[in-house]
């Protein structure tokens, strides 16, 4: 699959811009977090995304910050890049959803609500306005969010990906980790991490109310 250099341009661009704006709110402390933004077709079995490379400091913006991969993850030009630790999530959310971005970003509150209800495997909200960022828009609408185990074996969460996913819910949070949100594109992936935010915070101080 031959992805055009302005294909390419358009998605790191999209990148740098979001990069920057969940960095100004302190969502990649310590170098964590990952984004990626898929480019050209889509098959299950063969798709192209951008995603940022490993380990680097996501609050500056460089040359080097982002690279293209295939759906097994692998560099599709020559590069001295490595693409994010976690890129092998990202390809199977997207093999599974079609989706046409992920982020995802390590904050105090996803960490602590996945604790909370980690014996839950899923995170419960009840009734919040908020969650109608999600195209939900059943009046006191209940939903749950996902909870994966956080395996040092990026391979082995990456298996769970599948069962874990509610169709209606875009986004997975990894116990004392993160979350992953998706969307059709960048636009509706942002709307979706913002509102998952507000909830968690939502949920973790009324749960602090409610003691
Ligand atoms: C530096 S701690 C965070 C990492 O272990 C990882 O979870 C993460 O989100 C960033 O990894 P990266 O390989 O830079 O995409
Ligand atoms: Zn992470």
């Amino acid at each position: 699959m031959s992805i055009l250099l302005e294909e390419k341009q358009r998605a790191f661009a999209e990148l740098r811009e979001i990069k920057a704006n969940l960095a100004a709110r302190g969502w990649f402390p310590a170098t964590s977090g990952n984004l990626s933004v898929r480019v050209g077709d889509f098959e299950p079995e063969q798709f192209t995304f951008a995603i940022t490379s490993s380990g680097r400091d996501k609050s500056v913006q460089t040359p080097e910050d982002f690279l293209l991969v295939n759906e097994k993850g692998v560099a599709t030009e020559a590069t001295n890049l490595k693409p994010s630790a976690e890129t092998l999530i990202h390809s199977e959310i997207y093999r599974l959803t079609g989706a046409g971005a992920i982020f995802h970003v390590h904050t105090i509150f996803n960490n602590l609500v996945s604790e909370l209800y980690w014996e839950r495997k899923s995170i419960p909200v009840d009734g919040v306005e908020l969650i109608k960022a999600f195209n939900i828009w059943d009046e006191e609408a209940q939903i749950e969010i996902p909870i994966l185990p956080n395996y040092a074996e990026i391979p082995r969460i990456a298996a769970l990906v599948e069962d874990a996913i509610i169709p209606r819910i875009p986004g997975i949070v990894l116990r004392k980790h993160g979350i992953y949100a998706w969307g059709a594109n960048a636009f509706e992936a942002k709307r979706h991490l913002e509102a998952f935010e507000f909830l968690f915070e939502y949920v973790y101080r009324s749960h602090l109310l409610n003691k």
